[in-house]
């Protein structure tokens, strides 16, 4: 199995680099996780306390879960990959059963944080958006997709969102062995990356 990271910040526009990807590959040969999945489950919080969590943080994400899922898929076992709800801010009741294939992505913001995930990536992508490209996208897709409005996301971003990317996701660059300029929509990148996993299938 081909194990490819793929991280940058929030609104960089990795969902849409690992759709343009997937969709190019047989659907029996790729899999995807993705690091929402892994939000802690907090089910003993209240709503109103949940708001209140720092989504930014690596100590909000299960890394010991999304470990032993990677493990496992790596072993060639399915995995039930939770699902996560940015409206409630918790994990769903429902799970995504999730195949080992010859190649599976993972996409998140804080991946490469974790040394563990690190070492079980393969090929490890950094996308990159200015935070005022980012911020613009963020706010957009937020009110439109994640049920927020424009006082919550701009909040979010001074208290949470750029210290943490500060601290915790732009220096997670360096790991990068590829960094996708993505102010605007980069098909010859995603086109490298889609030859480099062609090759290796
Ligand atoms: N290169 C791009 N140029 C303009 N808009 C983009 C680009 N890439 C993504 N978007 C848009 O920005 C928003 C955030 O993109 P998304 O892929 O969800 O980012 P991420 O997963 O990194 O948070 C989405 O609405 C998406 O359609
Ligand atoms: N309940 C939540 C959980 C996370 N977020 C934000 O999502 C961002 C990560 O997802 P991307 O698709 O943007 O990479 C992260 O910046 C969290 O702040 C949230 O708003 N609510």
């Amino acid at each position: 199995m081909l194990i490819i990271g793929i991280a940058g910040g929030t609104g960089s526009g990795k969902t849409t680099v690992v759709n343009q990807i997937v969709q190019e590959l047989p659907t029996d040969e790729v899999c995807v996780i993705r690091q929402d999945s892994y939000y802690n489950a907090t089910d003993n919080l209240s709503y109103e306390d949940r708001t209140k969590i720092n989504f930014d943080h690596p100590r909000a994400i299960d890394f010991d879960l999304m470990v032993a899922h990677l493990t496992a898929l790596k072993a060639g076992e399915i995995v039930d990959q939770p699902v996560y709800s940015f409206v409630t801010h918790n994990r769903t009741k429902d799970i995504i059963k999730t195949h080992p294939r010859k190649v599976l992505i993972l996409e998140g913001i804080l991946i490469f944080n974790s040394e563990r995930i690190r070492d079980l990536c393969d090929i490890k992508v950094f996308v990159h958006a200015d935070a005022d490209e980012r911020l613009i996208r963020r706010i957009k897709r937020d009110i439109n997709e994640r049920g927020r409005d424009i006082e919550e996301v701009l909040t979010r971003y001074q208290t949470t969102l750029k210290p943490m990317h500060q601290q915790f996701i732009e220096p997670t660059k360096n790991f990068a062995d590829i960094i996708i300029p993505n102010d605007r929509y980069n098909t010859v990148a995603v086109d490298i990356v889609r030859t480099v996993i062609s090759n290796r299938l």
